[in-house]
């Protein structure tokens, strides 16, 4: 007889009414009971209810008409009071001549909790597969919503994600976009150009470029293109996303931002950009050749670094007044070189607004007006200048002689006019020529100015007549040592190319103690004098009285 315990799950033989003849210690374990109390017994005991109706009902009909039923769920009642689920299968035999039935009995805790966790697992995919069609739902309403081409390709570069405008771009509709390859959609030239991007992102390097697509109107679009390497959890790239921008407007804004720039650096214009509180942020070559400032030496400086002292604070408060009611301000600035020295320069300050309206920088544009204003300091100074000798002409003497009247008049000053003319000078230009004679009248010229005050005057009226003004002389005897000076200094040898020659001087003075006398007749008191010094016997002076006349 076979031992029924060496069979590694619950067992039992009973004849064709169900009654025990045999069990074996794991189903002896489970009910509680030994061999002897269950012999005879009907195994329909050991079920709950349900079991032994379903036994009556299922399993008997069959077992009676195949002779076997197999993977019939039931439960046996545990002696500890618990069911234990169990999976049976029934085989009719024969023992010892006599018909029986075998039960067997597969304890199915195990697979039930398994059943369960399946059950559980395949519960919680559900709900995850649910959340992840919902996210996929969410990511393609969100990425349609963006001007960029968007999509992902695996790693074998077929095509498992394209977004609206992806799609739009290539103008195909997303049956022939999905499931393709990368080389079918960009066809063979763009697949070749892209080639080398492509192995980089798969390599797990992301990949940024430009590309210019040429339009059938002759135009171009250009767009960057982004590949993003996507990995794994291991860190495999698993294939990569694509993002493509249109940066058409943009690089035409940079187009224009270049031809600005190349402008602002190839103008002749010194150009100053500062921002609101007047702080220089930017200028351009020909401002650092204006000012000899190099770039790095102003940025950051306050504008006013270029600030010369020949303007007070009044004029750039209405600088900055104008400015700021007009937006613009023109006008002449002297303004100062990285060395202190000045220049004179046409300054346009223009105020630029941000979208709000506010004020957010100031340019300046910075015309070099040195060589105007010298031109014009030329011609101012030549037409109060004798061009000869430089000295003030015969208009700006009788200018400075009104400014010492006006003064003698406010303060009681004396002012000594004297009018002197060379004698013998005729003979100069005839023995050794005019140039000599020049030259004798450039040589008078200096030293008549070495010989006074600098807030004296020494003009040539013409020929070689020429009129000293001196302002506040202390007293008639120091006019007097000043003309005996003056002679004195005159009558020294001037030489010229090696010829030595000499000149007298006749010298006739006015003297003014009261503000109400005329300017040409105070003239014509000194010319009087002077004929008077000539008629003396030359080479002398003489104040003007009036028997001079
Ligand atoms: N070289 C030169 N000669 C000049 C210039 N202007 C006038 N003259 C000459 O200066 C001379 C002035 O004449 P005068 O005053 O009679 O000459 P002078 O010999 O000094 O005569 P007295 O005054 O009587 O002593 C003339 O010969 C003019 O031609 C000038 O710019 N250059």
């Amino acid at each position: 007889m076979i031992n029924f315990d060496l069979i590694p799950c619950p067992m039992l033989l009973t004849d064709t009414q169900g009654n025990i003849r045999l069990a074996n210690r794991d189903l002896l374990t489970i009910v509680g009971k030994s061999s002897e109390d269950v012999e005879s017994q009907s195994m329909e005991n050991f079920f709950p209810l349900a079991s032994r109706i379903f036994l009556q009902t299922h399993v008997w009909p069959i077992l009676l008409r195949e002779g076997k039923v197999s993977e019939i769920r039931l439960a046996i009642n545990h002696h500890l009071g618990d069911k234990i689920p169990v999976l049976m299968n029934c085989q009719r035999t024969t023992i010892d001549g006599i018909e029986a039935y075998a039960w067997l009995f597969f304890v199915t805790t195990e697979r039930g909790r398994y059943e369960q966790e399946l059950l559980e697992t395949r519960k919680r995919t559900e709900s995850l597969l649910d959340e992840t069609v919902k996210n996929t739902r969410f990511i393609r309403t969100l990425t349609d919503s963006f001007p960029n081409m968007i999509a992902y390709w695996d790693k074998n570069l077929i095509c498992q994600f394209a977004n609206l405008a992806y799609l739009q771009g290539f103008a195909r509709p997303a049956s022939e976009v999905i499931g393709i390859t990368l080389q079918e959609l960009l066809g063979e030239n763009l697949y070749t150009q892209s080639a080398p991007h492509i192995s980089a992102v798969l390599a797990g390097k992301a990949q940024e470029f430009e590309r210019e697509i040429p339009k059938d109107d002759g135009s171009v679009t250009n767009i960057l293109v982004n590949y993003f390497p996507e990995r794994a959890s291991n860190g495999e790239v698993q294939g990569f996303f694509v993002l493509i921008t249109n940066i058409t407007e943009l690089r035409k804004a940079d187009g224009k931002v270049r031809l600005l720039a190349s402008v602002f650096n190839a103008t002749s214009e010194g150009i100053m950009v500062t921002d609101a509180n007047s702080n220089i942020l930017s200028v351009n070559p020909a401002f650092c050749t204006l000012t000899s400032y190099r770039d790095e030496e102003v940025l950051g400086k306050p504008a006013s670094t270029l600030n010369s002292e020949r303007h007070d604070a009044i004029f750039f408060q209405n600088m900055y007044q104008q400015l700021r009611s007009s937006g613009e301000w023109v006008g002449q600035v002297w303004t100062k070189r990285k060395d202190g020295q000045h220049f004179l320069a046409k300054l346009t300050l223009s105020s630029i607004k941000n979208h709000a309206g506010v004020v957010s920088h100031y340019v300046g544009v910075f015309h070099d007006m040195t060589v105007e204003w010298e031109r014009q300091e030329e011609i101012a100074h030549l037409a109060l200048h004798d061009s000869l000798t430089k000295l003030p002409n015969r208009l700006l003497l009788m200018e400075r002689l009104k400014q010492l009247l006006g003064m003698a008049q406010r303060q009681e000053r004396m002012i000594a006019i004297l009018f002197l003319d060379l004698d013998g000078f005729k003979e100069v230009n005839d023995r050794w020529g005019h140039d000599m004679g020049d030259h004798v009248l450039k040589t008078v010229a200096s030293r008549l100015l070495q010989q006074i005050r600098s807030a004296d005057t020494v003009a040539r009226l013409g020929g070689d007549e020429f009129v000293i003004l001196l302002d506040q002389p202390d007293c008639i005897d120091d006019i007097a040592m000043v003309a005996a000076r003056l002679i004195h200094e005159i009558n020294l040898p001037i030489e010229w190319l090696g010829n030595p020659t000499t000149v007298g001087a006749s010298i006739g003075i006015t003297v003014v103690h009261h503000a109400d006398a005329e300017v040409e007749q105070l003239l014509k008191q000194a010319d009087a004098a002077m004929y008077h010094a000539k008629k003396s016997g030359k080479n002398q002076f003489s104040f003007y009285n009036n028997s001079n006349l």
